[in-house]
């Protein structure tokens, strides 16, 4: 197996897309998923680079797992689904400290899944169309989280990262929404997460062996006869 030269991470709580995200991505197709169980990667080329993608499980019992994927990370995609305040807050509350152990200079991209399960009854109301203030607008829903919403916890990462904003890229820049189901801007999501770790991946180079964990560089322990580790 080649050896990933950086280490991008998926969290979030569970049900938001995260898998699906990722197998739209990889994949190019939606398929059904199951609840992730710990946590499993795909590797992509990436110019002359191997980026490792890592999918991790949202469900509370795997959390605590969540801050040794995140080791050595040079990006971390915080995913919510837009139909949902709570997966939004939870990211803040359950997810960022998570990141401690990312990078130094790890990039933070907020992604909005689902957006297909929306419509413009997502806009603030019109009123010359009050029908379209109503909480859903045929089979669709209206999006519980704005993109402001986003915006606002892009700028308390940064804050919690004491990160100047003038140093990172702009807020607007790093928030996306997205539909694994129709595909819609996944690859864009992906695509400009890369770019942007490149830079972090040479720097790592730079300064020594990558932070990421090689699994395949992994032997058991021998085991000496009182049954401790040698
Ligand atoms: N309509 C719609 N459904 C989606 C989308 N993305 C995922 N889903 C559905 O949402 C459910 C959860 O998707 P997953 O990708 O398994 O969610 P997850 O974040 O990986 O969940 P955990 O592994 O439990 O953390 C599945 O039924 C998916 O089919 C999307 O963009 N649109
Ligand atoms: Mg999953």
């Amino acid at each position: 197996m080649k050896k990933p030269d950086g280490k991008v991470v998926l969290l979030g709580d569970m049900n938001v897309g995260k898998t699906s995200l990722l197998h739209r991505y990889m994949e190019k197709r939606f398929q059904e998923t199951v609840s992730t169980v710990g946590g499993a990667f795909y590797l992509k080329q990436w110019g002359p680079y191997n980026i490792s993608i890592w999918d991790t499980a949202g469900r509370e019992q795997f959390h605590g797992l969540g801050s040794m994927y995140c080791r050595g990370a040079a990006a971390v995609i915080l995913t919510y689904d837009v139909n949902s305040l709570q997966s939004l807050t939870e990211l803040e509350e359950r997810f960022l400290a998570l990141t401690d152990s990312a990078s130094a200079d790890c990039i933070f991209a907020i992604v909005g899944n689902k957006v297909d399960l929306t419509d413009d009854c997502a806009l603030p109301p019109d009123e010359n169309r009050p029908e379209k203030s109503a909480a859903s607008c045929g089979s669709k829903v209206r999006k519980q989280v704005r993109a402001e919403d986003a915006i606002a916890l892009y700028k308390k990462i940064l804050k919690y990262k004491m990160l100047d904003e003038k140093d990172v890229p702009a807020a607007e820049k790093m928030c996306f929404e997205t539909s694994a189901k129709t595909g819609y801007k996944v690859d864009y999501l992906f695509e400009t997460v890369f770019e942007m770790v490149v830079p972090i991946i040479v720097r790592q180079k730079a300064e020594g062996p990558p932070q990421t964990v090689d699994i395949t560089d992994y032997k058991p322990a021998k085991r000496t006869k009182s049954g401790c580790c040698a």
